[in-house]
């Protein structure tokens, strides 16, 4: 059996990935998603093991320090990570499987996993991103900023992605990356038979 395609997301915070993943998941199912851990607080309406693990500070340490992680991050002040058992599992039964993580996380995974398919995320601009996080009204002023100031560095790393999509609605960024991801599965499938 060959190997599951493992796909990346990335993106700055606030320009649409959970969003446009709910849509794409809404209209394909052939592509899981990894629920990542984190120590951020959860948000109103976050479910546990939907959303994310959330766990405390020494219980995602606990998870690193035994190697349970395909990658992990400080982003915008907590930890995040990928567990890793899920990821391998699905990979190794045929299963492909979409991360939505960071630049920093992403580079961490281009070590490890050398064919992995690389999408990042844009906004229509950058005034169109910082209204998408006022509006979404989750964090404070501060980490808002915070949040907007990384923006401006993630951007420019958007080059060494496979893939660039613009986020200006929703539906259309969903259809175009389930054609990515469709195009991707066939050039795997064209080379398995050749
Ligand atoms: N195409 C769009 N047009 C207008 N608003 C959008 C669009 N896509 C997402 N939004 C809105 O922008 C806000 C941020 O979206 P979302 O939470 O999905 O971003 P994110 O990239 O997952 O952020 P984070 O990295 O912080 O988790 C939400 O309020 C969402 O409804
Ligand atoms: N390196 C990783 N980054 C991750 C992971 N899960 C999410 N993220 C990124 O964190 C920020 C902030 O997310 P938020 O939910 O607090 O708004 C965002 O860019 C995510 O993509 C992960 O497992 N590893």
């Amino acid at each position: 059996m060959s190997k599951g395609i493992l796909f990346v997301l990335s993106g700055p915070s606030g320009v649409g990935k959970g969003t446009v993943l709910d849509r794409v998941f809404d209209k394909y199912q052939d592509v899981e998603y990894s629920v990542s851990m984190t120590t951020r607080e959860p948000r109103p309406g976050e479910v546990n093991g939907e959303d994310y693990y959330f766990v405390s500070t020494s219980e995602f340490k606990k998870h690193k320090d035994n190697d349970g992680f395909i990658e992990s991050a400080c982003v915008h002040g907590n930890f995040y990570g990928t567990p890793k058992k899920f990821v391998q599992e699905a990979l190794d039964e045929g299963r492909d499987i979409i991360l939505e993580i960071d630049i920093n996380g992403a580079r961490q995974v281009r070590k490890s996993f050398g064919d992995a398919v690389y999408i990042f995320l844009t906004p229509p601009s950058f005034d169109e991103l910082k209204n998408r996080l006022e509006k979404r009204d989750s964090e404070s002023k501060a980490d808002m900023e915070i949040r907007l100031r990384n923006a401006r560095s993630e951007m420019t790393e958007s080059d060494d992605y496979d893939y660039k999509v613009v986020n200006d609605k929703v539906d259309s960024a969903a259809e175009r990356i389930i054609e990515i991801i469709e195009k991707e599965k066939k050039g795997r499938q064209d080379n398995n038979d050749s």
